[in-house]
């Protein structure tokens, strides 16, 4: 090509030179022109030079990936982590701790509601709780208001916590002095912004995959020991964008003490007893020997408001097992969702199905699914026969799917079904029958003992009502913290601590402080208890649920004496309401 004919009119080139060129390299035309007056530099004459450079590049990076390919078979171990299982969090969890990765200049940034990380987790309520207490009482005396600690609190609160984690790509960091890489990546099927599809893969050289299990082992104990001796709860869920159901870890709550339930003693024994028989490793294989299903179910029943949940959540906190909870109600649940979230539940935990009267599937099975449900006995048969003909379903999930899931052939074993109700009565019988429901307890209105307990348990003082920094600030004062415990339980109106060792510290007291203290105790306990038989002789027995007690009592948490006071018109009143409600219920 004789360019020197061309550089007259349009520089160096011709214009089909310069068409081409420009076509391959937007700009090329520009940029030649630009170098040739200016710098009277002929970018042509190395025209063969660049194209051989980019064939010679393309090439090797050909090449380079093929024998990466090759090389990564045979000398990279990796491991490959899915969004919808649980280790994904792990592995993201530990991550997002390590000081190599939180220098990465290319990250996810999410605030904490939406990250998976932690997902509506309280994991960092316990901090900013101590915060909230620091803010409190820690402040110096007269900025020690509500309103300034408010003000503290409202603006910490409008900053959600920022979340980082690599963005999509490959990311190194060293472990145990070894090179590792992870790489972040949306498989094909899924969008950018569904995370259904993403993946992990985590990678490191050599063919021996024992560092990525032990890193996977370190996420895994990481993760769970933050939630220390939390009761995790779960919820039936679909990640954001739809697709399929999953148990999302949703938060972990500090346990309920069973002690706090309130029910006649006999019945929250048997319950936990049975719960801890069935958990024996003897009761398994008791179970596997005669080929009975490994399974047991329990129903819990009675008005609104009278405890069910709370035991259910105080069971779970007692035996250390996690929480699953699925609400039938959802339309979007259908029976193909609800088998498969069973099929995920791991060996030992409380599934918790609430209100499954209101949840469209009562009476609900039709003769003609009655097939469909193996059955472990014959003389279930009989029960099953009566269930009533089906009626339009409200949600996605029908009786008949409900029984397989509970215990089909394909049914999990090892887990624990609690069933709550308000009206027993409503359910199939298919539903409650022995394998499905093996114990009811039944909850009621309030007894003269159980409003003695409640009005206890409100006015006592209980171990970590006192801020941990009025122990703090008593130590750094040269007061021994025991100072601290007394001052509260002296000025309160007849507040008293359970046993006398709140917080612990009566015990490290000398002698004649803690004999003082203790005698002390004794008088407040039975100046309480002596409140409580004032208030339990004005709210009659068996007309309010313990939540409607402790509604009314929570408006009075400092003054017990005003509540008593104020008992015999709350009960007048209240009463009032609910005839008025019963009226109007029966006239429509
Ligand atoms: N028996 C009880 N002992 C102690 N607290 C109770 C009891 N019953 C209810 N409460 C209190 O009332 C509130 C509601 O209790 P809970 O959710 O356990 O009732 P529930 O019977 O499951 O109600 P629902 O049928 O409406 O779901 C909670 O704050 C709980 O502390």
């Amino acid at each position: 090509m004789d360019f020197n004919q061309t550089r007259t009119t349009a520089g160096p080139f011709s214009t089909s030179d310069t068409a081409m060129l420009e076509a391959l390299v937007p700009g090329f035309g520009f940029i030649s022109r630009f170098l040739y007056s200016y710098l009277n530099f002929d970018i042509t004459a190395y025209f063969q030079l660049m194209i051989a450079l980019t064939v010679f590049g393309a090439t090797f990076r050909y090449i380079f990936f093929v024998i990466w390919e090759r090389f990564s078979e045979f000398f990279v171990s990796t491991a490959e982590i899915r969004l919808d299982d649980e280790i994904f969090s792990y592995l993201m969890y530990w991550v997002s701790r390590q000081q190599q990765m939180r220098r990465t200049n290319r990250f996810v940034a999410g605030v904490k509601a939406n990250g998976y990380i932690s997902d509506e987790d309280s994991d960092d309520e316990d901090g900013d709780e101590m915060e909230d207490e620091t803010n409190w009482d820690g402040a110096p005396a007269a900025d020690n208001t509500f309103d300034t600690y408010w003000a503290k609190v409202v603006s910490r609160d409008k900053y959600k916590a920022l979340q980082f984690t690599p963005a999509e790509g490959s990311h190194y960091f060293w472990y145990k002095n070894r090179p590792m890489m992870l790489t972040r990546s949306n498989q094909e099927g899924g969008t950018r912004y569904v995370l259904n599809n993403e993946r992990l893969y985590l990678s490191c050289l050599g063919r021996d995959p024992s560092i990525l299990k032990s890193l996977l082992w370190e996420a895994q104990q990481a993760y769970v020991e933050r939630d220390g001796n939390m009761t995790v709860i779960y919820r039936g869920g679909r990640y954001s964008g739809g697709g399929s159901y999953y148990w999302i870890r949703c938060m972990a709550r500090v346990p309920r003490p069973l002690s706090t339930v309130i029910l006649d003693q006999s019945q929250k024994d048997e319950f936990v007893d049975d719960i801890k028989e069935y958990l024996h490793p003897r009761t398994r294989r008791w179970y596997s020997n005669r080929g009975i299903p490994y399974r047991r179910g329990y129903l819990l029943h009675g008005p609104p408001g009278t405890g069910k949940t709370s035991l259910c959540f105080a069971a779970a906190g007692l035996l250390g097992l996690k929480l699953y909870l699925l609400d039938l109600n959802s339309s979007s649940l259908d029976e193909e969702s609800l088998s498969s979230l069973f099929a995920d539940l791991p060996r030992r935990c409380i599934v918790l199905l609430e209100d499954v009267d209101s949840a469209g599937i009562a009476k609900t099975r039709g003769a003609n699914q009655a097939a469909d449900v193996p059955d472990d006995s014959p003389a279930d048969a009989g029960a099953d026969a009566k269930v009533l003909p089906e009626e339009p379903k409200k949600g996605g999930v029908t009786l008949s799917g409900l029984l397989n899931v509970i215990d089909g052939v394909a049914a999990t074993e090892g887990r624990i079904l609690v069933m709550t109700t308000n009206h027993a009565d409503k359910l199939d019988p298919a539903l409650l029958r022995p394998g499905r429901v093996d114990m009811t307890v039944t909850f009621g209105y309030t007894s003269e003992a159980d409003i003695k307990e409640m009005f206890i348990s409100i006015y006592v003082t209980m171990e970590g009502d006192l801020a941990r920094n009025q122990i703090l600030s008593a130590i750094s004062n040269g007061l021994p913290p025991r100072i601290a415990v007394k001052v509260p339980a002296e000025i309160t109106d007849g507040r008293v601590g359970t046993n006398g060792k709140v917080n612990g510290t009566v015990a490290a007291a000398p002698k004649h402080e803690k004999d003082e203290l203790q005698a002390r105790l004794q008088s407040l306990r039975a100046s309480i208890s002596g409140l409580a038989d004032e208030f339990a002789a004005v709210v009659p027995a068996g007309t309010f649920t313990a939540a409607e007690i402790q509604g009314y009592l929570l408006n009075h948490k400092e003054a017990p004496k005003a509540a008593i006071e104020g008992a015999a018109e709350w009960v007048q009143t209240s009463l009032e309401k609910k005839r008025a409600r019963e009226e109007k219920e029966q006239v429509s």
